[in-house]
């Protein structure tokens, strides 16, 4: 069993209500995301938010990246600042990208933004289309892309803007499994490499959703009560189910699909 602290207060969700006329869709949201201290290494957490189709996960996401106000509640980042629309990295499942520019513009635009790569942005752009199997693509405007490329490209362009908090909506649809292992491969490496890195998964796919997360909210209604909050929390790093590779030949592994779905 790995040893680690949770420490500091990267994002807290506190009180969160939407209601769209008389219809409650969220109510009473509160979750709270830390970094992890690990013996040797300060990592930031991937967590996932799993639930139904139409339950509110999209609508969770954009209070997150502040493109949707709620009806009550809050968003505060590292202790206390109210999180702004621009705080995180939005990955959508209609992925929105320059149809004017080719990829290979549009990354080098968002290397561009991160101070971090300054003087190193065509080279970690190139390694990026590497990793992402993209490279022989470069060149091409988004249009010639199939949807599953278009995520990729996504999913790049957020990672190398630099953005501590990145939002994924449904990452994992679309993609091969080959892409699939890769994309998850590279995510975790992303999670590992920044203290402050917090990737936050919104999707109905369990597995790849515990394969790749080491918290997962569970969201659903209860009680016949109307409107979808957090039933369960589930900390995948109590179970021994995060960090290492081979999470999903693990029992405790097949227990938590079980039992996620059973919540849902
Ligand atoms: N503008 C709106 N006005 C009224 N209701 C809305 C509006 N936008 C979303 N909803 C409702 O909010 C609920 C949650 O929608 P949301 O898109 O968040 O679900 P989801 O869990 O992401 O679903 P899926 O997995 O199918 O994408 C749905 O019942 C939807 O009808």
């Amino acid at each position: 069993m790995t040893v680690y602290q949770k420490k500091e207060v990267l994002l807290q969700a506190s009180n969160i209500q939407l209601q769209y006329g008389d219809a409650p869709i969220l109510r009473d949201i509160n979750f709270c995301i830390k970094n992890i201290v690990r013996p040797g290494m300060l990592q930031g957490q991937v967590v996932s938010l799993i639930g139904r189709s139409g339950i509110g996960k999209t609508q969770m996401l954009k209070i997150l990246a502040g493109l949707q106000q709620p009806s009550a509640g809050s968003i505060t980042l590292f202790g206390n600042r109210p999180a702004q629309a621009g705080d995180m990295g939005v990955i959508f499942q209609n992925y929105y990208l320059f149809y004017w520019r080719t990829i290979y513009q549009s990354l080098l635009l968002a290397a561009r933004q991160n101070p971090l790569l300054k003087g190193k942005e065509k080279e970690t752009v190139e390694q990026y289309l590497s990793n992402f199997g993209l490279l022989s693509v470069k060149h091409y405007y988004p249009g010639q892309l199939s949807g599953g490329q278009q995520q990729r490209v996504s999913i790049m362009q957020q990672l190398l803007k630099g953005a501590s908090f990145l939002l994924l909506d449904e990452p994992f649809s679309g993609l091969d499994v080959c892409v699939l292992d890769k994309v998850i491969e590279l995510l975790l490496q992303v999670s590992l490499s920044d203290e402050l890195k917090t990737l936050i998964i919104v999707s109905h796919d369990i597995q790849h959703a515990v394969a790749i997360s080491d918290t997962v909210y569970i969201l659903g209604t209860e009680n016949g009560q109307q409107g979808a909050t957090i039933k369960k929390e589930i900390d995948l790093i109590e179970r021994d189910l995060a960090w290492h590779s081979d999470i999903q030949r693990q029992p405790a592994f097949s227990d938590t699909i079980e039992e996620i779905k059973h919540l849902l």
